[in-house]
């Protein structure tokens, strides 16, 4: 089966690739057509279906589309890791699924509020270069125990569980 990744994102496609193990994984940077950081789960979770149909538009028939997508939610005043993926089918079945989530410190949450993005107020708080493709917010306040990589594979097994559910014969 041709899956494309609809982010150039090496820990989204090393995450996907652990789960669709004998498929050809592809990537292709797909814009979520949201902010660049969400905040909640509505928009994060649309985020992760547009890049997994948008992946679809230039692909072969028959491919299946996998989006996924980092944003932020609130509980009540508190402000949450979210993380959200699509799977789309060719005949354009969607099947969605969130993430792990964690709370994130008050000044994390300060940094997002005034516009940064979580990429960005991570690596200067974990003074870090590119903490979104190593082990992820996630990584750095669980101490490495779940990384970015391990949320997005059990997101991704999510999907898959379903999309194999769905198609059991
Ligand atoms: O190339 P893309 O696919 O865009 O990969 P990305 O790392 O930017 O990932 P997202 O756009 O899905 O994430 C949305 C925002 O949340 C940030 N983000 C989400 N989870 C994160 C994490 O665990 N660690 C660091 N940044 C994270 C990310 O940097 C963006 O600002
Ligand atoms: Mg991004």
């Amino acid at each position: 089966m041709d899956i494309i990744v609809g982010s150039k994102s090496p820990t989204k496609i090393a995450a996907v690739k652990e789960v669709f193990l004998q498929d050809n994984v592809t990537a292709n940077d797909t814009p979520s057509l949201v902010s660049d950081q969400p905040f909640s789960d509505s928009e994060t979770r649309q985020g992760a279906i547009n890049r997994a149909s948008g992946s679809l538009e230039t692909a072969l028939p028959g491919t299946v589309g996998i989006g996924l997508e980092g944003g932020a939610m609130y509980v009540g005043n508190e402000l949450y890791l979210c993380n959200w993926g699509a799977l789309v089918t060719a005949d354009s079945h969607t099947f969605t699924a969130s993430g792990a989530r964690i709370l994130l410190p008050e000044e994390i949450k300060d940094a997002l509020i005034a516009g940064e993005e979580l990429g960005d107020v991570m690596d200067r708080y974990a003074q870090r270069e590119n903490v979104r493709k190593n082990e992820g917010a996630i990584g750095i306040f669980t101490n490495k125990h779940v990384s970015r990589k391990m949320m997005f594979t059990h997101v991704v097994k999510l999907l898959y569980g379903q999309w194999e559910y769905w198609t059991r014969g």
